[in-house]
């Protein structure tokens, strides 16, 4: 963490954060929470479409690849497609809690430009939990997993019942989610436990 926002530093009485037993083993990808995620979805032709997957600890690695639908400046990633990849891998951290999340703040450093056609290579951890707040930090690397960092990000995400969606979503959208089938998916597009 970077600190320098006083809101995204975990206060004294902050934990380190647990990993929930069930959650995947390193390596696993996660897969897409929602189809129609703009972050992962695969049903979002112009979306991110991120690919997730647990690391060890309380840890998440991601990569994206910079679409010419992406861009911002001539050939070049716009930044808030950059801040939902970060976005959206700190996100997937909150599957490895079980805890039901939403970002409530996220600072977002840019520190090189992210040509089309790249692939940024994330990280993310969660450092500290206290109460309903969750600490994160995250990088994203261009050139290869060990590359230089282009983005970085801290997040604070807060802790919500599942009503948090249930009362703010449009029912059409959310009737659907919650008949898929799939109840991996479906526990997932809500990030808890069937
Ligand atoms: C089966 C159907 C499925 C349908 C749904 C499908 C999908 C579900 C979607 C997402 C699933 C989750 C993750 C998915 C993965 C990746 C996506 C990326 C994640 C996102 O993209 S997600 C969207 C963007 N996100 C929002 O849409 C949030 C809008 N927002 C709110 O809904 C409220 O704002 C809320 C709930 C955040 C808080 O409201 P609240 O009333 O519950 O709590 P309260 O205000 O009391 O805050 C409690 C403590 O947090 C501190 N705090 C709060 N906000 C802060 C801030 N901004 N800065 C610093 N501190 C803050 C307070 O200071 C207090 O701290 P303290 O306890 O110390 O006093």
């Amino acid at each position: 963490m970077s600190g320098r926002t006083p809101s995204l530093t975990p206060p004294d009485d902050a934990t380190a954060p647990v990993r929930h037993p069930d959650a995947p083993p390193a390596g696993e990808l996660l897969g897409a929470h929602y189809a129609h995620c703009f972050g992962c979805g695969d049903a979002q032709p112009h979306g991110l479409q991120l690919q997730a997957r647990a690391a060890e600890g309380v840890a998440i690695t991601a990569e994206f690849t910079v679409k010419p639908e992406h861009q911002g400046a001539p050939g070049l990633a716009h930044g808030g497609v950059l801040a939902t990849a970060l976005d959206e891998t700190l996100g997937s951290l909150n599957w490895l809690l079980r805890a039901i999340a939403v970002t409530g703040r996220l600072e977002t450093d840019f520190v090189r430009p992210v040509p089309v056609d790249t692939v940024l290579y994330l990280e993310a951890e969660v450092t500290a939990v206290a109460g309903r707040k969750i600490y994160s930090t995250a990088v994203g690397r261009i050139g290869g997993p060990e590359g230089e960092i282009a983005v970085r990000a801290d997040a604070l995400f807060i802790e919500v019942k599942v009503d948090h969606f249930i009362d703010n979503g449009r029912p059409e959208e959310i009737n659907a989610a919650m008949s898929d089938p799939d109840q991996r998916r479906r526990a997932r597009a809500f990030e808890v436990n069937p």
